[in-house]
């Protein structure tokens, strides 16, 4: 409940695979969208695997609204996390922020006066403010 009410409080969960999942599941709507969220296991020597926090959203598949930033943001955390290449990392999630906050949004988020695009679409503007970065 603490984790919906008061979703601060938490810094770091130590808790095992089942609850880990289901706890994740649950903060992420928080934050909008599931398709917001990078994830990563990572090991000591630092192998890691990243994805998003979502499953294979078998319920929009083959409609093009996927949110792909989840995704995105997950290869940054690789480039950060297993490659050492921060820098690389900090490119994406800057062109993402920026997308965002010109106001461009897929149909899991909502936003009042935005621009609404598609998958692929949404993922043009990512790469096209990463190039200009
Ligand atoms: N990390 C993982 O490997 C995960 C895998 N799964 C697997 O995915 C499959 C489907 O599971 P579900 O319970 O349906 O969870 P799901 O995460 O695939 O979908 C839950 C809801 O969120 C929406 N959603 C998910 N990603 C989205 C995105 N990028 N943009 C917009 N909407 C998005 C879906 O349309 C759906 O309404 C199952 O086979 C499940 O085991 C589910 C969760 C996590
Ligand atoms: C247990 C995993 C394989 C997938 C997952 O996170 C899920 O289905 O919720």
């Amino acid at each position: 409940m603490k984790l919906i009410t008061n979703p601060t409080q938490f810094d770091v969960i130590v808790t095992e695979n089942m609850f880990g999942d289901i706890l994740s599941d649950e903060a992420s709507v928080l934050t909008g969208s599931l398709g917001m969220l990078p994830s990563a296991s990572l090991a000591e020597n630092g192998v890691g695997l990243y994805e998003p926090a979502h499953g294979s959203a078998p319920d929009i598949a083959g409609k093009g609204i996927a949110n792909p930033i989840a995704m995105i943001l997950s290869a940054a955390m690789m480039l950060r996390f297993s490659f050492d290449k921060n820098e690389e990392a900090q490119a994406i999630e800057d062109a993402v922020e920026q997308v965002l906050n010109q106001d461009y949004h897929t149909a899991d988020l909502k936003s009042e006066n935005g621009t609404l695009v598609n998958t692929v679409e949404m993922t043009q503007l990512i790469v096209d403010a990463i190039k200009q970065g």
